[in-house]
């Protein structure tokens, strides 16, 4: 086999505060993270909720040192996993592909065209599926594939997600036990799991296999930790006013508060690096939430950034991935076609989905109807001709 290259995947983030507005208009422009029913609704809301999000989120980046590091720590994981395949007799070329900021998934598609790779591996740093991260950035290749005729010959493999790997497993067992150690009484000490939320019905009605691969990555960690501590699951960063999964990370610490839980180790499950979601929301926020519910020793695990044997995990997952068959872009994403990617597919009669999801589209027609009204000062009857 020739020259190898590897596709780190990520979801990227602003680098300054004034990249935060433009950012969140890229993240809220894509289907995957708002589901519409029309395709023509999507950027108009995009940039509604992205103008009325900017000035808290940047509020949010300001105390974390005005930007997201998520750029600096991936291109730090990149040169690591070169150095430890190098180290193992695989000499690779690493591309860093974000999703919604700079250095995007195009450019580092375009550089590796360039390159004459001969083999390249795509790896999501998402451990865990989800159609709203990795399904995302996979459904953006397939449709760069299909219009870049380069890319057609360029051998590829996919690797969908790697949540049960034990290298990954080790790495966050000896990053809870670096905090635990910190404890008078590690085995006291209640592990707390807090992963990034998804809205209910990605799961429920579309059959998102995040909530399983987070439940069953948590059993695992802790079969590797083999310690007698006591654990929770709960779910972090909720946006909008829909249901996401439960339980919330803010109402599960105000409950182990009540319970006279006082020492503590958050764990950012679905995260390998430092960003906005564990620098601000929990080292400030649920910390806060936390005190004051009377938790009195709070800590947190670090995200596995380049920790060796974080990085160690990496290098095997490509090395394996590249001694078994080939999984193309089509499966990764027709496998979650299979499930329904857009859920409101079918009409039933009765108090059922289809009937919330049609009362939902109309109320968002509503919604568009009167955000045009306030920008344009004339309402869609008007619009339309209908009233003078
Ligand atoms: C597994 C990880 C993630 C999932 C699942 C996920 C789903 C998801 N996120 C939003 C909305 C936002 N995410 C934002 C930032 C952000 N999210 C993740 C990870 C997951 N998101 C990362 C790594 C980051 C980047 C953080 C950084 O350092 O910049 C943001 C912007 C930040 C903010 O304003 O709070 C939003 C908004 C949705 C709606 C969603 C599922 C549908
Ligand atoms: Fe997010």
């Amino acid at each position: 086999m020739g020259r190898v290259g590897v596709l780190l995947l990520n979801l990227g983030g602003p680098d300054k505060l004034e990249d935060v507005g433009p950012f969140l208009y890229n993240l809220f422009s894509d289907p995957e993270i708002i589901r519409l029913p029309f395709r023509w609704m999507q950027k108009p809301l995009a940039w509604f909720i992205a103008t009325r999000r900017e000035k808290t989120s940047q509020e949010n980046y300001k105390q974390i040192g005005g930007g997201s590091p998520l750029r600096s720590i991936t291109e730090e994981q990149g040169e690591a996993l070169k150095t430890q395949l190098d180290a193992m007799g695989k000499e690779a070329n690493i591309y860093v592909g974000m999703r919604y900021w700079h250095p995007y998934t195009e450019e580092a598609i375009a550089q590796l065209a360039q390159d004459n790779i001969d083999k390249l591996v795509i790896l999501p740093l998402y451990p865990q599926f989800s159609i709203s991260t990795s399904g995302s950035s996979f459904r953006l290749l397939e449709k760069l594939w299909q219009e870049n005729p380069k890319l057609q010959p360029l051998e590829y493999t996919v690797i969908a997600s790697w949540y049960k790997q034990p290298g990954y497993l080790q790495a966050m067992a000896e990053l809870i036990i670096e905090q635990l150690n910190q404890f008078p009484n590690p085995d006291q000490a209640h592990i707390f799991f807090s992963a990034h939320g998804v809205p209910k019905s990605y799961v429920v009605e579309a059959g998102d296999p995040y909530q399983q691969e987070i439940e069953e990555c948590t059993q695992l960690i802790m079969q590797t930790l083999n310690r007698p501590n006591a654990h929770t699951l709960a779910y972090q960063s909720r946006v909008g006013p829909v249901e996401w999964l439960q339980p919330y990370t803010e109402d599960a610490l105000k409950e182990l508060g009540e319970k006279g839980v006082k020492d503590l180790v958050v764990v950012p499950i679905s995260f390998v690096s430092e960003h906005i979601e564990t620098l601000q929301e929990i080292d400030i926020e649920y910390r806060e939430i936390a005190e004051e519910a009377g938790i009195e020793n709070f800590r947190r695990a670090a995200a596995p950034n380049t920790h060796p044997v974080f990085i160690q995990a990496l290098a095997d997952l490509v090395i394996e991935s590249l001694e078994k068959p080939d999984l193309k872009l089509s499966q990764v994403t027709q496998m979650k076609k299979k499930v329904k990617m857009y859920p409101q597919e079918r009409w039933e009669w009765g108090m059922t989905t289809s009937a919330e999801v049609w009362n939902g589209r109309i109320a968002m027609l509503g919604f568009i109807a009167l955000i045009i009204e306030i920008i344009t000062g004339r309402g869609l009857l008007h619009a339309i001709g209908l009233l003078q």
